[in-house]
């Protein structure tokens, strides 16, 4: 039997300015899973995640990791967050000490803390940035090196904000890649709709805060008339099909 990894209960969560943003969501991932978050701009996708990463804590409701109750502000090992902004998780003077920037917060030995840098760069095909500025990067190049400075830290559940912004298609597929072939649980919250198509079997459809469907990804997402009222687009590859 599959084991329950994410248990999301009556979930409710309201900013200081901005009240009830996310309304009583409830829904559970099993180990292995790849689960797309759509949505439209202001659904609540990355607030979701903030939650689930412990960055947020929820005005109601409770939030279940492996069984335990997220804890605010606590770092948890088996959660990596790769934030929308490449430029949110990128601090470090060289790209090496970005990615080594997690292995060495965990207290690793320094040989593993290397070979985490090394797989994490290789899998994701930056070992040739490895010595450059994070900050001088562009901005695809940029963002798989945050994918890289999260793979590093080897969590079992990977946490993926808008993954395919500003990356050509080589990069793009490198990323779709790396999703379908390892075998952790993903969250990936994107407008790219092939991109979750590839990627993920099942999708939540969140609008205004309200979870609308939880289901079979090309099923929810070939459904013009419920992707047109939350301001989506059913996705070329799913035209005429539905
Ligand atoms: N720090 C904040 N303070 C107040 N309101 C916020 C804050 N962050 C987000 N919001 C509001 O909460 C709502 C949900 O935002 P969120 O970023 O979670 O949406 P999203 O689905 O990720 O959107 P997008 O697709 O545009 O990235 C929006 O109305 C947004 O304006």
């Amino acid at each position: 039997m599959k084991k329950e990894v994410i248990q999301v209960q009556s979930l409710c969560y309201s900013y200081e300015d901005k009240k009830d943003v996310l309304k009583d969501i409830s829904f559970t991932v099993n180990e292995g899973e790849s689960v797309g978050i759509i949505g439209p701009n202001g659904a609540g996708k990355t607030t979701l995640f903030l939650l689930l990463c412990g960055i947020l804590k929820p005005t109601k409701g409770s939030i279940r990791i492996k069984g335990k109750e997220v804890v605010y502000r606590a770092f948890n090992p088996a959660v990596g967050y790769v934030f929308q902004n490449p430029d949110d998780q990128l601090f470090s003077p060289t790209v090496w000490d970005d990615v080594a920037f997690g292995p060495i917060n965990m207290a690793l030995p320094r040989e593993e803390i290397n070979k985490r840098v090394e797989r994490a760069l290789d899998i994701c095909n930056c070992k040739q940035l490895a010595d450059r500025p994070s900050h001088h990067l562009s901005g695809g190049e940029k963002r798989m090196v945050a994918i890289a400075s999260v793979l590093s830290m080897e969590p079992e559940i990977m946490i993926y904000d808008e993954p395919t912004a500003s990356m050509d298609m080589r990069s793009r597929r490198n990323i779709i890649k790396l999703v379908t072939s390892n075998k952790k649980t993903n969250l990936i919250a994107s407008h790219d709709m092939e991109f979750i198509l590839e990627t993920c079997q099942r999708v939540i459809l969140i609008d205004s805060g309200k979870l609308i469907r939880d289901g079979h990804a090309a099923e929810i997402m070939s459904n013009s008339e419920l992707m047109e009222t939350c301001g989506l687009e059913v996705p070329h590859s799913l035209k005429n099909s539905g």
